[in-house]
C-alpha cells in the first residue's frame, strides 16, 4: 500500500515537473524576450525574500576580452590550500618551483567552505557557456568560468570589506611567493636575467640569532607596510647597508631576504652605467616586489667627496678636456659617470613615483670609506654589521655542515673564536665535510688546527707591528737627540 502511494506520488511529482518544463519552454520560446526577463526578474526577487544569503560572482575575464581578471587568479591561489584538503574534484597544473611543484585549483561545479572571524563562507566554481555561433581561435573561448562567494547577508559590511580585501592580498601573496624568481644583471643601460635559485636562508645564515631575528622582523613590518608607508606619505622603500669584511656572509644575506620575502634580485653593476640619465632609465624600469642591489658600493664609485667637491671635479675635467681640444664624453669614455647626487636624488625621490615595495641594498668592506650623506637613515635606514665569525654563528655552520648540535670539541672552539678573528666562510671551508658519511670530529680538529694557525699568525703579526713602531719611534728619538745636541736649536749658545 505504501509502495504504491510513493510510486504515485513519484508519478506526480515527475508529470509536474515536465509540465513546468514544458511552460517554460513554452515561455522561452513564444514570448517576447521583454517579458522572460520580466518574470525571471520577479522570480528572483521574489526568491531573495525568503533566501538570507548574499552571492557575489567574480568572473575569469572581464573587461578586455583575453585579459585575466586579476581578482579571479588571487582567488583561484587563495584558494589552494582550502581545495586541496575539501574539494573532492582537484585541477593540478605545473609550476616551476621547487618548493611546491603543483598548483591545485577547484575542478568545476565543485563547492569549498572558508571561515574569516568565525563567519563561514562558502566559494563554489563554475562556468557559463556562450551560446554564440562565431568561430573563434582561441580554445574554449566561450567558456565563461567563474568563483560564486556564498555568505549569510547579517555578514555583508565585514565580507565585503575585510574579507575580500584578505582573499585578494592572500591570493596575490602567495602568488608572488609561488612564481619563478629572477636575478637580474645590466649590461650598461639593459637589464637581463636569469632564473634566481640561491638555496640561501635565514635558517642556514651563520650569524647571531639575535641580531638575524632583529632583521627578519625588520624585513616582516616592512613588507607588510603598505597601509603604514601610505598613512605617512612616504615611498614604500627601504635601505639596507651590509657592511663588513669580505666573506662574512653579505651576498649570503641578501640571497636569504630575497628568498624570505620571494623578492626578484636587481644586481646593479654602476660601473657599466654610463650615467645618472642611464641610472634613472634602469632603476625606473625595476619591478616592484624586489631587490636592488649595489654591491662594494665604494669600489664602483668615488663617494669619498662631497658632492660639492664632485661638481667641481666635473667642471674641472671638461676645462682640462677644452684645453686638451677633446669632447668631454670621449675623454671619459671608460670611467662611469654616475654621480652621488644621482644615486641619491633617486634614492630619495624618484621612487615615491615608482610605487611598489623595493628594498635597496648596498654593501662595502669599508664602510669609514661612505659619504655619510648616501648612508645617513632615511636613506639607508638600517646599517648591518657582518662580522667574523662569533660561536653562535658557528654553531649554525655546524648544523648545517655536520648536523652537530654539540660536541666535547666545541669549548675549545669557543676559545679560539674569542681569540681569533676567522670569517664565517673560512670556518665553513674547514667544516667542508670531505667523507660521506661526515668525520664531524675530524672536521672539528680541522677547524680547531686552522684558528690556532691563524691565532698564531696574527699574533706574529702583532709581533712584527710592535717591533717596526718600537723601531719608528727609536728612530724619531734619535733624530731628536741629534736635533737636541745643536746649540742654536737647542736654545744654548755653548758658553757653558
Ligand atoms: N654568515 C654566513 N653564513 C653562512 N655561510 C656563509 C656566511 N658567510 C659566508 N658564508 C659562506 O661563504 C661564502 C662567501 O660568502 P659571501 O659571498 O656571502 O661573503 P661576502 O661578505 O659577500 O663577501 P664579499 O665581500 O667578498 O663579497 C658563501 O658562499 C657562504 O657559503
Amino acid at each position: 500500500m505504501n509502495k504504491f502511494n510513493t510510486a504515485d506520488m513519484l508519478g506526480h511529482l515527475g508529470s509536474v515537473i515536465a509540465s513546468v518544463m514544458f511552460i517554460w519552454a513554452i515561455i522561452q520560446q513564444y514570448f517576447p524576450y521583454n517579458i522572460r526577463n520580466f518574470i525571471e526578474k520577479y522570480s528572483q526577487r521574489f526568491l531573495t525574500l525568503f533566501y538570507p544569503y548574499i552571492q557575489i560572482t567574480f568572473n575569469e575575464f572581464t573587461g578586455e576580452r583575453f585579459k585575466r581578471s586579476e581578482a579571479y587568479s588571487a582567488i583561484e591561489t587563495y584558494l589552494g590550500k582550502t581545495t586541496s584538503t575539501q574539494a573532492k574534484r582537484l585541477k593540478a597544473d605545473v609550476i616551476k618551483n621547487n618548493t611546491q611543484p603543483l598548483s591545485l585549483s577547484m575542478d568545476d561545479h565543485e563547492e569549498v567552505a572558508d571561515e574569516f572571524n568565525g563567519i563561514k563562507v562558502y566559494w563554489s566554481s563554475g562556468k557559463n557557456i556562450l551560446k554564440t555561433q562565431t568561430f573563434s581561435f582561441y580554445p574554449n573561448t566561450d567558456e565563461k568560468r567563474y568563483y560564486k562567494l556564498t555568505f549569510h547577508k547579517r555578514y555583508r559590511e565585514i565580507i565585503l570589506t575585510d574579507y575580500l580585501k584578505h582573499v585578494l592580498k592572500e591570493g596575490k601573496e602567495i602568488k608572488v611567493k609561488n612564481r619563478l624568481r629572477k636575478l637580474y644583471t645590466n649590461n650598461g643601460a639593459q637589464w637581463s636575467h636569469v632564473v634566481f635559485e640561491h638555496p640561501a636562508s635565514f635558517q642556514t645564515l651563520a650569524m647571531d640569532p639575535v641580531k638575524k631575528q632583529e632583521i627578519i622582523d625588520d624585513l616582516t613590518t616592512f613588507s607588510n607596510g603598505e597601509e603604514f608607508y601610505n598613512r605617512i606619505g612616504r615611498a614604500w622603500k627601504r635601505g639596507y647597508l651590509l657592511y663588513g669584511p669580505p666573506g662574512t656572509g653579505k651576498s649570503t644575506m641578501i640571497a636569504a631576504m630575497a628568498n624570505f620575502l620571494g623578492y626578484d634580485i636587481y644586481d646593479l653593476e654602476l660601473t657599466a652605467v654610463k650615467d645618472n640619465t642611464e641610472l634613472r632609465r634602469l632603476l625606473i624600469e625595476t619591478s616592484s616586489k624586489s631587490i636592488i642591489v649595489i654591491e662594494d658600493i665604494d669600489c664602483s664609485m668615488d663617494l669619498t667627496g662631497q658632492r660639492k667637491k664632485e661638481v667641481k671635479e666635473e667642471e674641472e675635467e671638461v676645462t682640462d678636456a677644452a684645453k686638451k681640444g677633446v669632447k668631454p664624453q670621449e675623454n671619459e669614455s671608460k670611467t662611469s659617470k654616475v654621480t652621488l647626487s644621482g644615486l641619491l636624488n633617486f634614492v630619495d625621490g624618484l621612487w615615491s613615483a615608482c610605487g611598489g615595495d623595493r628594498l635597496i641594498v648596498f654593501t662595502t668592506n669599508h664602510v669609514e670609506k661612505l659619504d655619510p650623506a648616501l648612508i645617513r637613515r632615511g636613506r639607508m635606514d638600517k646599517h648591518i654589521e657582518l662580522s667574523y665569525c662569533g660561536f653562535e654563528a658557528f654553531k649554525v655552520l655546524a648544523w648545517n655542515y655536520l648536523y652537530l648540535e654539540t660536541h666535547e670539541l666545541f669549548e675549545r672552539v669557543r676559545e679560539l673564536l674569542e681569540e681569533t678573528e676567522m670569517t664565517p666562510a673560512d670556518v665553513a671551508e674547514n667544516l667542508m665535510p670531505k667523507t660521506s658519511p661526515p668525520d664531524q670530529e675530524g672536521c672539528l680538529r680541522g677547524l680547531i688546527g686552522a684558528l690556532e694557525k691563524t691565532k698564531e699568525e696574527a699574533e706574529m703579526k702583532k709581533k712584527v707591528e710592535e717591533e717596526e713602531e718600537r723601531k719608528k719611534d727609536l728612530r724619531e728619538v734619535k733624530t731628536g737627540e741629534v736635533k737636541g745636541v745643536n746649540p742654536v736649536e737647542n736654545g744654548s749658545n755653548g758658553s757653558v
